[in-house]
This record gives C-alpha cells, sequence and structure tokens, in this order.
C-alpha cells in the first residue's frame, strides 16, 4: 500500500490514493485508526483519501477520516494537502475545483501554498453571544458550522490577550464543551481564540475525533477568523497564527454582510512517499 505523508502548518496527514485500490469505507476507517497511531505506526492527525471526481467539473474528490475514524465533511488544511497532493500528482492542474464531503470548492496551488476558495459562508446560521461555563469559568462563545452542504461544527471560545493559562486547562474546558450534546450532538471543534490586533489573531483546537490540540486547524482559522470578524475585532485579511504556522483568512461581505466569501490560504508540505509494510496496519 503506498501512501504519501503532507502536512498544512503542522496538521498532519496520510495520504492515500483509492482511485484503484478502491477500499471499502469499512476499511478505510479500520486503516484510518491503526495508521494513525503515533509512535506504534505511520502516525498523523487523520487520513485523506483521493477518490474519482462526483461532479464533471471537479478532477478529483477527497474525504478526510480523523485518527478514531470518524469522518469530517470539512477540514480545510487537508483540503490544501489534498489539492497540492493532485497537482504533484498530474491528477489537476495548479487551478482546480474539487468535491469534498462539505461541498466542492476551488483552489489555486503555489507551491508550498494553496488558496482555497471555500465558497459562502451565511451569517444567520452562526450563533453570537452565547457563553459557556465550566467549574465556575464562564468565556464568551460564537458557534457555527463549516462546509456545504455537510458541515463540521466549530465553537469558538473568546480568550483576553493576556490569558496565559495551561494548555491542560483549555484541554478541560474544550472537553466540557464537547461534551454538551444538546448543543453540539455531532461532537464540535473548539477554537480558542486571542486577538492580536485588528488583523491578526492566535487561535489553538482542540479536535473531535483527534481528541487533542493540533498544531493548526484551517477549518478551526476560518472560524476564528470570521468570528473576530462578525463582531468587529478584525478585518480581512486575518493572519491566524496556530502554534504550527499561519493561515490567512480572506473574507468579503456579500449581499449586506448576510453572505460571507471565504478564502483561506496557508502552506501544504510534502514530506514523504513510500510503502506501507502490514505490520504498520
Ligand atoms: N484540522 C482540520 C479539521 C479536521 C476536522 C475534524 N477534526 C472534525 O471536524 O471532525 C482542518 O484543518 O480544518
Amino acid at each position: 500500500m503506498k501512501f504519501t505523508k503532507m502536512q498544512g502548518n503542522g496538521n498532519d496527514f496520510i495520504i492515500w490514493d483509492n482511485r484503484e485500490a478502491k477500499l471499502s469505507l469499512d476499511e478505510i476507517q479500520k486503516t484510518a485508526i491503526k495508521l494513525c497511531r503515533r509512535r506504534l505506526s505511520l502516525g498523523a492527525d487523520g487520513l485523506v483519501v483521493i477518490d474519482v471526481p462526483h461532479n464533471e467539473d471537479s478532477s478529483f474528490s477527497m474525504r478526510l477520516f480523523n485518527r478514531d475514524g470518524s469522518e469530517s465533511s470539512f477540514s480545510g488544511n487537508a483540503a490544501r494537502c489534498a489539492a497540492r497532493f493532485a497537482c504533484e500528482n498530474k491528477i489537476a492542474g495548479a487551478e482546480m475545483t474539487f468535491d469534498t464531503t462539505g461541498g466542492t470548492i476551488k483552489a489555486i496551488v503555489e507551491a508550498p501554498f494553496v488558496t482555497l476558495e471555500l465558497g459562502e459562508l451565511d451569517t444567520k446560521n452562526i450563533v453570537l453571544d452565547a457563553k459557556f461555563t465550566y467549574m465556575d469559568e464562564t468565556l464568551p462563545v460564537n458557534y457555527m458550522h463549516l462546509g456545504w452542504p455537510k458541515s463540521a461544527p466549530h465553537c469558538v471560545v473568546f480568550l483576553e490577550k493576556n490569558d496565559w493559562r495551561p494548555m491542560e486547562s483549555l484541554a478541560s474546558f474544550a472537553r466540557a464543551i464537547q461534551k454538551d450534546k444538546e448543543l453540539f450532538p455531532e461532537g464540535v471543534n473548539v477554537n480558542f481564540l486571542k486577538i492580536l490586533d485588528h488583523y491578526a489573531m492566535e487561535v489553538y483546537t482542540y479536535e473531535r475525533g483527534v481528541d487533542d490540540f493540533t498544531l493548526s486547524c484551517g477549518s478551526g482559522s476560518v472560524a476564528a477568523a470570521v468570528a473576530g470578524w462578525i463582531n468587529g475585532w478584525c478585518d480581512s485579511p486575518v493572519e491566524v497564527y496556530n502554534p504550527g504556522g499561519t493561515n490567512i483568512v480572506i473574507i468579503e461581505p456579500k449581499d449586506n454582510d448576510k453572505l460571507l466569501s471565504v478564502k483561506l490560504r496557508g502552506k501544504a508540505s510534502l514530506i514523504a512517499e513510500g510503502s506501507i509494510f502490514p505490520e504498520a496496519l
């Protein structure tokens, strides 16, 4: 079994081209769980599966399976990696359209950078002015779903710029939010956001399906930038600093700010390609 390893700002993925091998969904989910184990196997935050396109204008389709085998409908960093993989392997040109579980998107590859055109986000579906309380502490939160038509849930938690609490305490807060099955029946990615200035923010994402902080989350960066923009704290383009690198989020309002056209730009780096031995599985 041949693989490619890639990373987008430290969010690392194993890329599996399923166009010929045609593993079943069940086999793919089992493979994701086995291969993503750190130290025991290849190790990654998720497995990206490339397959034949579903639409005439698309060059390929992609799906992302988290390290616990669950599927996410939308991933910014994984989509950038998929686009660069497709370009390097001549599955698509440098400007391409491809299908994701969260809808058909466009990408432009200027290696190692990739810009994704993610389509339009309807602001009426974003929950503003919410709060979440855990262990006697209440923090302001916003939540939204990203991906069209199937979407991934994101919660943005606002921290003060000088809030330097340990990551373990943020992790406990994130897990408490994830446990709220009434608000988030499908689980949720929790993004902690600190506004640095009008064009820059710091974001740490505790990811659903990984059950840990990743070094970067592309969709989390989009959710945080959109929340910052909607609350009037930042303007586009927003530089989102994740521990693993920087994502740029470009937001263009349309129809009296009812719709936001969103682009995500960042690195998608090639690490290695090779064969997986049966013992890795
Ligand atoms: N890290 C990814 C998101 C993975 C999504 C996932 N954890 C979920 O929604 O289940 C990103 O760059 O957007």
